[in-house]
């Protein structure tokens, strides 16, 4: 896959998946702009690019607020160039059951994980529509297809940003835009961490948790961001050409590939 003559947007680009997106790409010859609100994160990835003289642009952004997001879409655009590809992988866990979860809770998921995506999305593919290419990979998560107990807050805003992203695919694909979905299971980052009490804490998301019906992973491990990354960059590049409105999971068999 080659992306030497690609300029590409990545959010949630300090950590993570994001990250490591960053990175893949820039290996491949990507000119890329890496957004985050996460500004000591910003700052190391930045010192990569002097250190490396790499093809990097970095830019504090909060996806949630839908000015900020226009205007560093529109700088982008006025002073690096037009946007190739965009990979939306910004993104919030707040656990607890939904019963008791405070407003603050749901609003900022839903303004983080799904109308962050919106707001990106539609500054970068107005722009992409001109030019009547374009291609866009949301990071959405298992969570979308399955019910998780004390995670529906998350599970709602990735089973609507999973169905934001199909629509867009559907209302873009005449202009040659393709959108696409990649849905990890329990990634190593940061975010999975959270959820670990203890050291036995990735042995026991491999076992699952049936008191919470949740099934452990049957290929007995915890995707690393590279298994993630090569699915993003899959969907991003032209090997996948004929391919939209694409929900695919990256898991271990997790969900046991339910719809
Ligand atoms: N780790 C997992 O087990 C897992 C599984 C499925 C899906 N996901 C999804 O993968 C994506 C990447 O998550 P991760 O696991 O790399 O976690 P992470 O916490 O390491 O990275 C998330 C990134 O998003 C950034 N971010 C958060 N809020 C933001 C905002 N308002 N504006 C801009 N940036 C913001 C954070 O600063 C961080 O850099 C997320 O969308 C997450 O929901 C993760
Ligand atoms: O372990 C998991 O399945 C998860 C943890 C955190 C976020 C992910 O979306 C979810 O798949």
């Amino acid at each position: 896959m080659n992306f030497s003559k690609d300029i590409i947007v990545v959010s949630g680009a300090a950590n993570g998946i994001g990250l490591a997106t960053v990175n893949h790409l820039l290996d491949k010859g990507a000119q890329v702009i890496a957004l985050d609100n996460d500004k000591v994160a910003l700052d190391v990835l930045s010192e990569k690019k002097w250190l490396n003289k790499i093809n990097l642009s970095t830019y504090q952004v909060d996806v949630a607020n839908s000015h900020e997001v226009e205007q560093v879409i529109q700088h982008i655009e006025d002073s690096i160039g037009a946007i190739d590809k965009l990979v939306c992988s910004s993104g919030i866990l707040r656990m607890g059951a939904l019963n008791t979860l405070s407003d603050e809770d749901w609003y900022k998921t839903f303004a983080v994980n799904t109308t962050g995506v919106f707001h990106l999305c539609r500054a970068v593919t107005l722009r992409m529509q001109q030019r009547k290419q374009g291609a866009v990979v949301a990071v959405s998560s298992n969570a979308a297809s399955v019910p998780r107990a004390n995670m529906g807050a998350y599970a709602a805003s990735k089973a609507a940003v999973t169905s934001l992203i199909k629509c867009l695919g559907l209302e873009l694909a005449a202009d040659n835009i393709r959108c696409n979905i990649v849905s990890p299971g329990s990634t190593d980052t940061q975010m999975q961490r959270q959820l670990w009490t203890d050291d036995s804490g990735p042995q026991r998301v491999i076992e699952g948790d049936l008191a919470n019906y949740r099934l452990g992973i049957p290929l007995q491990k915890i995707a690393t961001v590279d298994d993630i990354t090569q699915a993003i960059l899959f969907l991003l590049s032209d090997h996948a050409s004929h391919i939209t409105m694409h929900d695919l999971r990256v898991d271990g068999g997790a969900t046991l590939g339910a719809v």
